[in-house]
């Protein structure tokens, strides 16, 4: 069967016109099952075609040769135009289509509205009390204002209770002081705080009468509304170009004696009364719950940054021809060599993986908010936090790795910026950071599972939360021709082994006389790749659920053999534990080597088709190499021809430092 549709294909390279006619499925289907429903599939699409129609909204000139100050303008023209087609491109307030929107029109590397849409909404709806949110929040989402999220500090960053940056309250005049004792207490890094915003979240100290409460959310207007001069008493402005995110204005910030209304320390969960008495939140760390809303969203965005990688790799692997295999009369595609297609295709099955986790966690995280606000309950804050802590270190890493195993199969042309894989890798390795550096968001996946060890240790397994029961789990031989289920009882087997191991550790050095503190720290290493299997597990076992509901029958096939492929490269990249505890024997390694080189066979000609179904326009992927009609060719020749340095033929480096050194040579 055939699921070519004419209408793209017309016109296109016939190489990848090719490939799009040896798909087994049809790539919306696909799509339906990427983004978790044929309506929002469907809305994208959608969107896609009404964004095509809007001339104001098509390429400029290219990234690659704008300046810092050249991007933040064109993507603060790009949102001015569609803040005049707002209503009629996307539904108002729907968030994931407003995030497409974003992606496709401005892009990966940051606009003003970053940090307003991600942090400062969501903050506002978690935290702030119903009276607050009357004030402030319609105003935000009317884009009347824009906020950051301001938590960081140049001092402080993994550790919030060491913030600097104190708000200590006077009962005479019920406001907050504010103010930045250090230079170290200076905010540094939010994004869209330099230049853009005008309000911020920011996590201060709070003080009452000399009494230190810990980090906690006021919102606060940095910028007059009118003018966007500072306000009295803020100094605030940009740090400098980065990595990549350069179209963002992470910025600093300092307050001197700042004074804010009582009312703009958010209250949905904590209360400051006039006379200074507090009102505890019913969680201690129900403040950090934006970091959760983000870390939640992680595994997909970052799939999403993977996936655009992908996409240009892929595509651009089908085009380019290197060298030859049987037929001596054409060059191969370099797709069709086992090195590329073992160095591409377990990163699109980790792509499908990490998207279906993250439409499972943002669904958790949804609920977790209705329940605690509606009823208070905060009983799932503390496997949510876990969870998602272990999840954004794994897949950060997980989609840095890929990104840079893209560039690289696109060879020489990889490297050029015109591929874009470059600032996609750039982009994605910022998400190892921020949200909580991932060394330390895995040890506090393990703090977790340490506890849950040794709930087991003590005999009550019943206390278990279900993602844990494995824990219990005894040891099995198990048969690996049965199907996925054996594969996930020998990770379980695997993911448990190391982290009783790491358990153990860490009390055998406190029972030689080390505190918790210094034990935790001489088994870190231990614990982390405990952290990192039992996430590992998880998304494997995500992966599995997802593929098992899948109802068409062409898509549920394609995808299993991306999850064959995803269980045994998974197994094998972690046989290391197995084979030391004797989980596994070396025939069983030869079975997973042999399962896996197989199933690159069969992806082979689904390959192309696989990453077309994320159905990113070429506006979203902005890259020379991964453009939907594969002529790659003549578009990298344009794409130079457009460079700056080729607008004259003689630069005047050359009139004013060359020319005159090669006369002066000839004397
Ligand atoms: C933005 C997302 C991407 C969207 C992209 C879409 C499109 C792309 C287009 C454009 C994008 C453009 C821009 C976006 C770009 C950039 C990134 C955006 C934003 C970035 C923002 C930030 O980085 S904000 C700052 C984040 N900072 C951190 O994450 C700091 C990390 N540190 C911490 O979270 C804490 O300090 C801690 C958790 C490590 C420790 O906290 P502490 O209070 O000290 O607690 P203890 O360690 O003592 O633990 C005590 C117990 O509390 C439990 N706990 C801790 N946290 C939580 C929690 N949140 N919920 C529940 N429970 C928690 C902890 O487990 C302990 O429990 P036990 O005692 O039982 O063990
Ligand atoms: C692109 C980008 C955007 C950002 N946007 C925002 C934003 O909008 N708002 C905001 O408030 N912040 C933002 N940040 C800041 C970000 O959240 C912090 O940089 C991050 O939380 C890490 O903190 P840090 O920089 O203090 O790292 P550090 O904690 O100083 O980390 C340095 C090293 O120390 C190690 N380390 C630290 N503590 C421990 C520990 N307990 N155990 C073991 N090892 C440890 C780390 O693993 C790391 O290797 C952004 C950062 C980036 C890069």
């Amino acid at each position: 069967m055939s699921f070519l549709n004419k209408e793209i294909c017309d016109g296109d390279n016939p190489d990848l016109t090719e490939e799009r006619r040896t798909a087994t499925f049809d790539t919306d289907r696909m799509a339906q099952v990427i983004y978790g429903s044929e309506k929002f599939a469907a809305r994208r699409r959608q969107i896609t075609k009404s964004i095509s129609r809007i001339p104001a909204l098509q390429d400029t000139k290219p990234l690659a040769f704008m300046t810092r100050e050249e991007k933040i303008t064109e993507a603060c023209r790009e949102l001015d135009v569609l803040s005049d087609h707002w209503e009629q491109l996307i539904y108002v307030n729907d968030e994931e289509e407003a995030l497409h929107l974003h992606r496709e029109v401005i892009g990966m590397e940051g606009h003003p509205f970053a940090l307003h849409e991600t942090m400062f909404i969501p903050t506002l709806v978690s935290q702030a009390s119903d009276e607050q949110q009357e004030k402030w929040l319609g105003r935000a989402r009317k884009r009347e204002i824009i906020g950051c999220y301001a938590q960081t500090e140049l001092g402080h960053g993994s550790n919030l209770r060491k913030l600097e940056t104190t708000a200590t309250y006077s009962p005479s005049t019920q406001e907050f002081i504010l103010h930045t004792p250090t230079i170290t207490a200076l905010k540094w890094w939010p994004g869209a705080l330099g230049k853009s915003s005008n309000y911020a979240i920011v996590m201060a100290d709070l003080v009452i009468k000399n009494k230190s409460y810990g980090p906690h959310p006021f919102i606060v207007q940095l910028r007059d509304e009118k003018t966007h001069q500072p306000l009295p008493g803020i100094t605030v402005g940009d740090i400098g170009p980065k990595m990549a995110f350069n179209g963002a204005d992470n910025g600093f910030l300092g307050f001197d004696h700042f004074r804010i209304p009582r009312g703009n320390l958010l209250m949905r969960h904590n209360r400051v009364e006039p006379d200074g008495s507090y009102l505890k939140p019913p969680h201690a760390k129900i403040g950090y719950s934006s970091m959760v809303k983000v870390r939640s969203r992680m595994a997909m965005d970052q799939g999403l940054f993977m996936a655009q990688a992908l996409v240009i790799a892929v595509r651009y692997s089908a085009v380019r021809r290197q060298g030859f295999l049987e037929d001596k009369s054409q060059e191969v595609k370099v797709l069709d060599y086992q090195t590329q297609q073992h160095r591409l295709f377990p990163s699109i099955a980790r792509v499908y993986a990490f998207i279906f986790c993250g439409l499972e966690t943002i669904q958790l995280y949804e609920k977790l908010i209705l329940d605690v606000n509606k009823n208070g309950d905060t009983s799932g804050m503390a496997d949510l936090h876990s969870l998602t802590s272990g999840l954004k270190s794994v897949v950060t890493h997980f989609t840095g790795q890929g990104i840079e195993q893209a560039r690289m199969a696109c060879g020489g042309h990889g490297y050029s910026m015109a591929s874009y894989i470059s600032e996609i890798y750039g982009v994605a390795v910022a998400g190892c950071t921020y949200e909580g550096e991932n060394m330390v968001m895995l040890l506090q996946c393990a703090r977790a599972l340490v506890k849950a060890v040794e709930l087991v240790e003590e005999g009550h397994p019943e206390k278990l939360s279900p993602m844990m029961a494995y824990l219990t789990k005894p040891s099995v031989t198990v048969d690996l021709t049965v199907g996925p289920e054996a594969y996930v009882k020998i990770f379980q087997l695997i993911a448990k082994k190391q982290a009783f191991k790491a358990t153990e550790q860490l009390h055998k050095f406190m029972v030689a006389g080390d505190s918790r503190d210094v034990a935790w720290n001489k088994s870190a290493v231990e614990l982390t790749k405990a952290s990192r299997l039992h996430t590992r597990l998880y998304i494997l076992k995500t992966f599995i659920r997802r593929v098992e509901s899948i109802t068409d029958i062409s898509v549920k096939a394609a995808l299993t053999d991306l999850l064959n492929l995803h269980l045994n490269y998974e197994l094998l990249d972690v046989a290391s534990y197995a084979l030391a505890d004797g989980i596994m024997s070396s025939t069983q390694m030869d079975f997973i080597k042999n399962q896996l080189y197989s199933s690159l066979e069969k992806i082979r000609p689904n390959a192309v088709s696989l990453m077309d179904s994320f159905q990113f326009s070429d506006l979203q992927l902005r890259s020379v190499l991964g453009r939907r009609d594969g002529h790659v060719y003549q578009n990298l020749f344009e794409w130079a021809k457009s460079s700056p340095l080729n607008q004259s033929e003689v630069l005047p480096s050359v009139t004013q430092y060359l020319k005159p050194m090669m006369e002066k040579s000839k004397l």
